[in-house]
């Protein structure tokens, strides 16, 4: 059998993880992929770490830049992230004729047009499976699987960090910063934890995928990004009274005017399985014209469910070895002949054009009339209302000085679930009911997504 020499750059979480998995099902892959699977070359800043790892029989180096065009190495693994070194590398292996395996999602949604353009033009693939969703083959099901549907939506749970706080904090009462520090220690974050509580690396991944699901160009740019960093405990608890979870959505939505690309915390009904989905793990619902609604769950992050797809990428390239380079599955699922055509009609909408339904909470004096006020700037701007909850303020410095400073008046907690509207008309609408004497404190708003 021959074989498919590996050159791995950056051996942290996903890298240690990658060469294990491969040394352990060594054969198995090897049998799959018709070739024996080898990493010859690792590079990492340290060395001492990465010698610990891999042991006797495989190089270490510190300078990945040694890797790339070496002639012993037939496909390069990119596993350091972010985008600074990792663009150069990928590009010079690409340069150097080299096929790239990468989990860098960040890389791929900022830069991924020069990348895959490059790619195009040398003739290699540039794989990415562990970049969105970790271990679910959530690329292979959108680009390959799902390739006769229109697909009209894909929501996911895409973020283990922020999935494991949520659920954490829910369960066990824990607080943010303790539970953030579990889930780097597990492997789940990224190197700059902010990426992940502030939506940013969820926005990569949609980014990723809505240019897959829809033949648009990478466009991180032009996405929404809201993370959890802003979002309250009583809120959490009046949600579940109300039938919904809140989760780190990222949302991708053709339209008849456009792209809808989004992530920000959601209310999801408790009876959709994507409700269920706890701690780090990860959950893509994809919606096509003819199949449905499809949903894909696994672990969405950490050592070993990352290499799971970094191995498969390596076997889907031993595969194609040798064969006609325009055999290979187009790197966002639409031939690069019709990936203008297919843009240029499909904007990416800005939020105030979005069309959903919310979650909104006003801190209101507990006085007669109050409820009709709002309900009825609501229904004057269309805005209809779909259930009510009114609950006592019993939190107020929990969340909120203004509030605090009207303490000792008699106030409670408004808790209203619209149906669908413009999120313009909605903001116009909230920004005159905050205008109302009895309005206590900025009215929360959450979006809600009912995902059917
Ligand atoms: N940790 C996870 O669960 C997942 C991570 N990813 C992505 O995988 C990539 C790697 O992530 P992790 O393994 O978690 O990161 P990590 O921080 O654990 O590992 C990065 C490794 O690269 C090395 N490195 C840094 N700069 C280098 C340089 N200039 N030359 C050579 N080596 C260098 C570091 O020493 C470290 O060993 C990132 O793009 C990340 O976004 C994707 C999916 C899941
Ligand atoms: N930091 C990411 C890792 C996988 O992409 C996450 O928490 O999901
Ligand atoms: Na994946």
């Amino acid at each position: 059998m021959t074989s498919i020499r590996v050159g791995l750059l950056g051996i942290g979480t996903v890298g240690a993880g990658t060469f294990n998995v491969l040394k352990r099902n060594q054969a198995e892959i090897g049998r799959r992929a018709g070739r024996d699977i080898r990493i010859t070359v690792v590079a990492d800043l340290d060395t001492e770490r990465a010698r610990a790892i891999v042991g006797e029989d495989v190089e270490v180096v510190s300078d990945a830049r040694q890797v790339i065009a070496r002639p012993d190495v037939d496909v390069v693994i990119e596993l350091i992230g972010g985008y600074g070194i990792a663009k150069t590398l990928v590009l010079g292996a690409i340069e150097a004729g080299k096929h790239v395996v990468t989990a860098n999602k960040a890389l791929l949604a900022v830069h991924g047009t020069e990348i895959f353009a490059a790619a195009a033009r040398k003739g290699v693939i540039v794989a990415y499976e562990a970049a969105v969703a970790g271990g679910i083959p959530i690329i292979k099901a959108l680009r390959e699987g799902l390739a006769a549907n229109r697909i009209n939506w894909v929501a996911g749970i895409i973020n283990g960090t922020t999935n494991f706080i949520l659920s954490e904090m829910r369960d066990k009462g824990l607080d943010f910063a303790t539970v953030l520090k579990e889930a780097q220690q597990l492997g789940y974050a990224e190197a700059d934890p902010t990426f992940d509580i502030e939506g940013v690396d969820a926005a990569h991944k949609i980014t990723l995928m809505s240019a897959i699901a829809f033949g648009i160009p990478v466009q991180f740019d032009k996405a929404y990004i809201e993370g959890i960093t802003q979002l309250h405990r009583p809120d959490i608890r009046y949600a579940e009274q109300l039938g919904y979870r809140i989760k780190l959505l990222g949302i991708a939505k053709r339209t008849e005017r456009g792209i809808e690309l989004r992530v920000h915390p959601s209310l999801v009904p408790t009876k959709r399985l994507i409700a269920s989905v706890e701690g780090a793990m990860n959950a893509v619902v994809v919606h096509g014209d003819a199949v449905g609604t499809t949903l894909y769950y696994g672990q969405g992050a950490g050592a070993e469910p990352t290499a799971s797809a970094v191995i498969a990428d390596l076997v889907d390239i031993a595969r194609l070895q040798g064969a006609d380079v325009t055999h290979q599955v187009p790197a966002l699922a639409f031939q690069s002949s019709t990936l203008s055509a297919a843009s240029t009609d499909l904007p990416v909408l800005p939020m105030s054009e979005i069309t959903t339904s919310y979650y909104l909470r006003a801190r209101v004096l507990d006085e007669a009339g109050v409820l009709a006020r709002i309900t009825s700037i609501l229904a004057d701007a269309g805005i209809s209302v779909d259930a009510l909850l009114q609950r006592e303020a019993d939190e107020v410095s929990e969340f909120n000085q203004e509030s605090e400073a009207n303490a000792a008046l008699p106030q409670t907690d408004l808790i209203i679930l619209t149906h669908d509207s413009r999120e313009g008309t909605l903001n116009a609408a909230l920004e005159q009911i905050q205008q109302l004497p009895s309005v206590l404190a900025p009215i929360v708003r959450i979006r809600k997504e009912e995902l059917n």
